[in-house]
């Protein structure tokens, strides 16, 4: 066996210790990957996508790392924690020269920042050791794994088949009985790739012209239909393909169009996603200007597309006025988001760590209200996206496993906490916002139950729309009205049910009435609280659950809620996985005071409806938002309050007396101070970059015009402003609710903010420059249409030159006019613009969205680019593919003939060698 480490490649012979884990290990990441059927990036983005918790995804995404390399696809492992570690990865079998060398480059470079603790400092790479050390655990976890201990490596497929499923959802009715087969057949299919293709990429025209020309027809000769366009998304920029990823791995006949699908997802101008998941986006109605908050984010492929709806429209050069808060519980899988997010190049976007249920409510602190020119005082939201975490098993043709755990805990076990995410959303809305509350889950508790449950608790304050307007060629299934609970073999049908088998986990949302069963009387009669959302029967009696039917059965209970709005997704409908969604709309504030399991005010008797005021937001447990005092920490209060209703759902949430409120707050404050003090422990702090020597010196330096805003524009992560090596640019909307977190006490916990605009080069030649911060290959294209220096258009053969070699000396630059632009630009950084010969040539160059352009360093003697490898390579081939798309010829340039030499031999000091090859490294932020 020959394994791959870092740095070298060794040997093990079946008697050496060691060999049997190695190969275990492989073998077992190979074989689980290979039977969920896919292998790539994408893959592990949906599976970490569908998995209700980090476990699951991120064993997925350690035993990707072990995989993925053979197949030279570790970007998003590699970028973290998940690194690849001696003997737990084989060699990539056959690359070709020029992938070998990137594969190399990559393997040194992460063996370096490892040794070296990372290039930002060590806090952050003991972490991502940490996260990786977890991960790898994770691959050795089943040590009882019989087949594991009998050495026997062979694995059996996975089964696609449980009787505990079957027999709940032909029960719970989630499709009619006579599709039921149709239903079933589908499931056990492997679900066909999808994708999109981004559409702020600079290469989205060319991208959907190889799709629509090149790769439908050539696919076409493979398959019945081989690839299409979603005809529901818009802009036609979703495609799914009639292959599966396993398919598409193992088909030679598809080797093209599957080296194009992975190639384009690292860079970022495809996304690899499932169909379905790509919907809740779209049904939430973003516009540019928007403050939207993604309250369960990780992995990211929501938030990305959110990411492209403000953007859509923006000129270049400018930023949308809107911005989106990504948030994730898991700080593993908050930096896959970041990952992910990077690739859109966006200063609109801050991604926290917080519990979405207790997200906080960034209130600013009173004193600074009257001063404060913010035109805000809160953070809140016009569009809020929930994608709770769930049971998974809408995704069970792509996590075949699933199979074999499901059960029906896992859905009863996440209701709760679903409902609190989603309140919590509704809570942050603004009044006549949008949320979208969704999951892959086909269970009916951790749905419907829940969008009842939200309608139940806020009243006429909130909406559930009718969207059945809205994308009309997307196939969907109205909400069920009628469900039961099962809980440990028993059906269940009403809370009456639970109370009666002792079943203290089953809480009264979980059935469509909502209807808490109390004990009330001595005569030992049970009699509901209330009667509310239920379906009342005739004679007045509320169905109450407990109606056997003819058969033995017990009778559902039926809910009178417009749930009928809600979106399910089968998978026999358009071959896709399951999803469900729901739209709400907030008409006004929030119920003040509600007593658990309280009244849908549509259909509740009045004296409930008196009880409902409207009045400013107060969150579940009634604080008031709009007191800073009282929620100085939402965190705080809402876990207390949260807790305590979910320990005991059938309680009553006590309506608080002023005095009790006030000390209630004042206790919250306290916490809130003891917080901050330690707050954010192992997050870099958020800094406005105010240092105006460095800022007027770079300012100069590019000759960067008046009209880009650059007054506090610029963060760091480094409290001592002295040291900054990287330079965030941030988007007026985050700028504003950055100095908002600040007049609110740093309630955020920021993992990631804004785009990476400069970097300090700290080598010998870099430190020569007048100006030692460089611009970042993310920064490059928002800054390019503001600068008027130190730019050089490069005509055709010397740009492909560049990319092709990295570094040119001076005397080897083709062009001459080239040559002398370079030659007369200061030492130190420059952008190298593509000049296609068929422009005027005006100075500073005309800037629009065709235009090509890579970041370089002007050395005394060469020219070198600081783009990474595989950038450079795909920049190569999408220049190639858009000049023959356009039947425009790129100059044939014959490299043999122009005496280029090896970028080792050019580039002479060490760290800028370093830095060409990894100046788009992506990280989480930090300085
Ligand atoms: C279904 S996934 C979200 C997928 C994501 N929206 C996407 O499209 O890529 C659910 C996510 O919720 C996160 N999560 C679980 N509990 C959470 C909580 N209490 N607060 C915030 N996030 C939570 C998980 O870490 C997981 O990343």
């Amino acid at each position: 066996m020959t394994v791959a480490s870092s740095f070298a490649t060794v040997s093990l012979s079946e008697e050496d210790e060691g060999f049997r884990k190695v190969s275990c290990c492989i073998q077992k990441a190979q074989n689980k990957i290979e039977k969920v059927g896919e292998e790539d990036e994408g893959a592990t983005l949906d599976e970490a996508h569908c998995s209700p918790g980090p476990h699951l995804a991120e064993e997925c995404a350690t035993l990707k790392d072990v995989h993925c390399l053979s197949h030279r696809m570790a970007k998003v492992t590699n970028a973290y924690d998940l690194q690849v570690r001696p003997n737990e990865g084989p060699i990539p079998a056959a690359l070709p020269r020029t992938k070998m060398r990137l594969f190399m480059h990559k393997q040194l470079r992460k063996q370096q920042q490892e040794e070296m603790g990372g290039r930002g400092g060590g806090r952050s790479k003991r972490t991502q050791r940490k996260h990786f050390r977890d991960g790898r655990e994770n691959v050795w976890k089943n040590k009882s794994d019989p087949q594991q201990e009998n050495g026997n490596d062979h694995w059996a497929p996975f089964v696609v088949d449980n009787a505990a499923f079957e027999e709940y959802y032909k029960e719970q009715g989630i499709v009619r009985p006579e599709e039921w087969d149709s239903f079933m057949a589908c499931l056990r299919t492997t679900l066909p790739a999808a994708f999109r293709v981004n559409s702020s990429s600079q290469f989205c025209t060319d991208l959907m012209s190889q799709l629509e020309d090149e790769f439908t027809k050539t696919l076409q000769a493979e398959g019945t239909e081989g690839l299409r366009s979603l005809p529901w998304y818009p802009g036609n920029f979703a495609w799914q393909s009639t292959f599966s990823r396993m398919q598409l791995r193992k088909n030679k006949s598809l080797g093209r169009f599957h080296e194009f699908l992975k190639q384009e997802n690292e860079i970022g101008n495809i996304t690899r996603q499932e169909a379905v998941s790509m919907i809740p986006p779209l049904f939430l109605d973003v516009h540019r200007d928007h403050f939207v908050i993604d309250m369960c984010a990780a992995p990211g492929s929501k938030t990305f597309q959110l990411l492209e709806m403000i953007h859509q429209e923006s000129e270049v050069g400018s930023l949308p006025g809107g911005m989106i808060v990504a948030n994730d519980v898991d700080v593993k899988r908050c930096n896959l988001l970041i990952h992910q997010t990077k690739r859109m190049s966006t200063a609109n976007l801050v991604v926290t760590n917080h519990e979405a249920q207790h997200f906080p409510g960034c209130h600013m602190k009173k004193d600074h209200v009257n001063g404060s020119e913010l035109g805000m005082t809160q953070l809140l939201f016009d569009r809020v996206l929930c994608d709770v975490p769930c049971s998974g098993d809408g995704t069970l043709r792509k996590a075949p496993d699933i199979w074999r755990k499901w059960g029906v805990g896992m859905a009863n076990g996440v209701h709760c906490l679903q409902l609190q995410i989603a309140m919590r959303g509704l809570t942050l809305l603004k009044t006549g916002g949008r949320m979208v509350y969704s999951t892959c889950s086909m269970n009916p508790v951790e749905n419907e139950a829940v969008v009842s449950e939200i309608l139940r608790r806020c009243g006429d304050s909130v909406e559930l729309v009718d969207v059945s307007s809205e994308l009309p060629q997307l196939i969907r299934r109205p909400g069920l009205k009628s469900w039961k609970v099962r809980d440990k073999g028993v059906w269940l049908a009403s809370h009456k049910d639970a109370c009666k088998h002792g079943r203290s986990g089953i809480v009264p949302s979980m059935f469509p009435s909502g209807q808490v069963h109390v004990e009330t009387s001595d005569d030992g009669n049970e009699k509901p609280t209330t009667i509310t959302g239920a379906e009342i029967l005739e004679d007045g009696n509320s169905n109450n659950g407990d109606v056997d039917a003819a058969d033995g059965g017990l009778v559902a209970e039926v809910s009178s809620l417009p749930l009928e709005r809600c979106m399910r997704f089968v998978p026999h409908d358009q071959n896709t996985g399951a999803f469900f969604i729901a739209v709400f709309h907030k008409i006004s504030h929030l119920p003040a005071l509600q007593t658990k399991s309280n009244k849908h005010s549509r259909e509740s008797n009045s004296d409930n409806d008196k009880k409902v005021k409207q009045g400013e937001d107060k969150d579940i447990n009634g604080m008031d938002l709009s007191d800073e005092e009282a929620t100085a920490d939402a965190g705080v209060i809402d876990k207390e309050s949260d807790e305590d209703e979910d320990s005991n759902p059938s309680k009553k949430v006590r309506v608080q007396s002023p005095n009790k409120a006030q000390s209630r707050a004042d206790k919250a404050n306290d916490k809130r101070k003891l917080q901050i003090q330690g707050r954010w422990y192992g997050v870099d702090p958020v800094v406005f970059f105010k240092d105006d020597a460095i800022l007027t010196r770079i300012k100069e330096f590019y000759g960067i015009k008046e009209s880009f805003p650059f007054s506090n524009h610029f963060i760091t992560r480094n409290s001592d402003t002295s040291h900054v090596k990287r330079i965030y640019y941030i988007s007026e909307s985050v700028k504003n609710v950055v100095e908002l977190n600040f007049l609110a006490g740093e309630q955020l916990k920021i993992t990631s903010i804004g785009l990476k605009m400069f970097e300090r080069q700290t080598s010998k030649e870099g430190v020569s420059s007048p100006c030692v911060f460089r611009i970042s290959s993310e920064g490059l294209p928002l800054l390019l249409p503001h600068m008027t220096k130190q730019i050089a258009c490069a005509s055709p053969v010397d740009f492909k030159h560049l990319l092709q070699y990295k570094s040119i000396k001076f005397p080897d630059l083709v062009d001459d006019g080239f040559r002398e632009k370079v030659s007369a630009l200061s030492l130190g950084c420059c952008v190298v613009v593509l000049n296609k010969g068929n422009e005027s040539s005006s100075d500073p160059p005309v800037v629009d969205k065709s235009t090509i352009a890579i970041g370089c360093w002007k050395g005394r003697s060469s020219l070198a680019v600081m783009v990474t490898p595989i950038d450079c390579e795909e920049l190569l081939e999408r220049i190639m593919v858009r000049f023959e798309t356009k039947k425009e010829s790129f100059p044939d340039v014959n490299c043999d003939n122009a005496q280029v030499k090896e970028d080792s031999e050019i580039v002479d000091d060490p760290q800028l060698k370093e830095d060409s090859k990894t100046s788009v490294d992506v990280e989480v932020n930090k300085d």
